[in-house]
């Protein structure tokens, strides 16, 4: 059985993948994390992806043993703002649509129109979130009953339904450095050893495969797998692999980003328990509230903004707080690497793949990308099968989330300037085209989304459709031949319980100062 596995990288990628296997496999795999102490990691990734639960769950953490060490927060959604036009604004949650007569709710609303908010008329958590509540009560308990959560109390037989579509009401916002360093001591207290040093040459044997990784003053590092998370240099599957970087750039034109993060009063300004998302001239701007300080960022395209006017408006956009604070500037490699699995290396994080994070989508393929690993654990014959299903699971994951950004930039109605009449003109990736032309008579559902597991489901789809607000979308026919009562008073009920939980829930700022206390 294949023994050592050898980890390139100490980023978020680098520390998550370690952690998973040290805990997956105990001391029957010895893992071994190599990092420069000189190449900075990207500093960014502070929004995840409601299944990232199922991570801390695998590993038997509670919310309250890491939550505290990370500044983390919660995150019902993405707010995205002046993406219709300046001062509109919508959710885009985790929470399912309730179904009435067969019909999800959306198609009801589109029938009915009881306002002009869609998110507030279908979804609790538009209300929630503009209230600034938490998801739990002081006491812990979650808002919503349905949720069954701890159905294992941490550290039992694990369960992980990534891919089975489970739908918990929150994600949350970290502190990325803060969880790498948290992570980096709970993987070494399972076993796993760091090697602070940079690997300035790989040793391949006669196959082409990696026998060793050989480092500035630690010798070579010798391993039977090698997990290269290297971020956006790709160092081992791009550089030593030579596996092509397949580029995004012709259908995804936002290249860079320049960040910053900006401390701020909590207790005076509130805590929005979601990520915002504000449209820009060239862009949009990324607003992730965390305990203490916010992390925020304006995600651009070269062709239309230089980095000095990105940082202007980013400095504008923010306030006198970030006068003193120094910004990040980032190049960002968009699209993925052709074969995430070559040889006997593994690329996960940056190395592997990467879209804008307009949906907070890196740390998914992060997690997916460890959770098939562990699924497509090779023996020591590594057998094909294994490497050509992991990286069909991967390049669907993310080619999946590409077709699911683009359409939010085609969907979206702004078109005052020529980035966003560009967006609308812009080449699609294979079969977009097809479904936004289906969806326009008949709105987006299980089967008529991107065929493969991508993490976003048909609810996501008709979210950005119908906020976005620059595709006319056509009521259901069937349903103005439908009494339609039960559907009344579902809308009824959801705004009864939207007031009522607004009104019990605690502050996010009041839950989470009880929790970091
Ligand atoms: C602007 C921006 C915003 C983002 N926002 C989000 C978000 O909100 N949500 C989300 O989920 N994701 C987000 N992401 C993605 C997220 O940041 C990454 O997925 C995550 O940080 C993983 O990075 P990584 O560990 O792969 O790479 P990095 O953080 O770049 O780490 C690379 C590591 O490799 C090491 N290294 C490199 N070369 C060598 C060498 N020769 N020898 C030894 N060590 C070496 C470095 O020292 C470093 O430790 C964002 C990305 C960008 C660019
Ligand atoms: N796998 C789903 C993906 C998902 C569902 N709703 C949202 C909302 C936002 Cl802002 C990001 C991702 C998703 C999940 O994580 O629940």
């Amino acid at each position: 059985m294949l023994k050592n596995v050898v980890i390139v990288g100490g980023g978020t990628a680098g520390w998550m993948t370690a952690s998973y296997l040290s805990s997956a496999f105990g001391d029957r795999v010895s893992v071994t994390v190599v990092e420069s102490k000189r190449i900075a990691t990207i500093g960014v990734g502070e929004a995840t992806f409601s299944t990232v639960r199922h991570f801390f769950e695998y590993l038997g953490l509670r919310e309250q043993d890491w939550m505290p060490h990370c500044n983390a927060s919660y995150k019902l959604g993405i707010r995205f703002e002046n993406w219709r036009e300046k001062g509109h604004y919508f959710y885009h949650p985790f929470e399912r649509l309730r179904i009435v007569d067969g019909f999800p709710m959306t198609d009801w609303w589109l029938h009915k129109k009881p306002s002009d908010r869609f998110d507030q008329d279908v979804f609790l958590m538009a209300s929630i979130c503009d209230a600034q509540r938490s998801p739990r009560y002081l006491d812990g308990r979650l808002f919503e009953q349905d949720y069954v959560e701890g159905r294992e109390p941490a550290g039992t037989p694990r369960t992980t339904l990534l891919d089975q579509g489970t739908q918990f009401p929150y994600a949350y916002h970290f502190d990325a450095a803060m969880l790498a360093k948290f992570l980096t001591g709970y993987a070494k207290e399972r076993g796993a050893t760091q090697i602070l040093d940079d690997v300035v040459d790989v040793v391949r044997d006669e196959r082409g495969w990696i026998s060793s990784v050989r480092t500035a003053e630690h010798g070579d590092v010798a391993g039977d797998l090698f997990i290269d998370c290297t971020g956006f240099r790709g160092l081992l599957i791009n550089k030593t692999m030579e596996e092509p970087f397949i580029s995004f750039q012709d259908t995804l034109p936002n290249d860079s980003a320049v960040a910053l993060r900006v401390p701020v009063d909590m207790e005076e300004r509130g805590l929005r328990p979601c990520t915002t998302a504000t449209a820009q001239d060239a862009g949009w701007i990324w607003t992730i509230p965390l305990f203490g300080r916010i992390g925020t960022g304006y995600v651009y395209a070269s062709d239309y903004c230089s980095p000095e006017e990105a940082e202007r408006t980013l400095r504008e956009f923010v306030g006198p707080e970030s006068d003193e604070m120094e910004a990040n500037h980032i190049r960002m490699r968009v699209g993925r690497t052709r074969n995430a699995w070559s040889g006997n290396c593994v690329a996960i994080g940056l190395a592997c793949g990467f879209v804008e994070p307009l949906e907070s989508t890196g740390i998914f393929f992060i997690q997916h990308g460890i959770e098939q690993l562990v699924k497509h654990f090779p023996a020591q014959g590594f057998d094909p099968a294994l490497t050509d299903s992991y990286n069909r699971s991967m390049a669907d994951a993310i080619d999946g989330v590409r077709e699911f950004l683009v359409l939010h930039y085609k969907a979206a109605a702004r078109d005052d300037n020529a980035y966003w009449r560009d967006a609308k003109t812009r080449t699609t990736p294979d079969g977009l085209q097809e479904r936004f032309d289906q969806w326009r008579s008949k709105p987006p559902a299980a089967d008529t989304i991107f065929p493969r597991y991508h993490g976003f489901e048909s609810y996501s789809y008709l979210s950005i459709l119908l906020g976005m607000g620059g595709v006319p979308m056509k009521p259901t026919p069937a349903l103005a031949l439908m009494d339609g009562v039960a559907a009344d008073k579902e809308f009824q009920m959801l705004k009864d319980e939207a007031r009522d939980l607004v009104k019990r829930l605690p502050s996010q700022y009041e839950y989470l100062a009880q929790l970091h206390r």
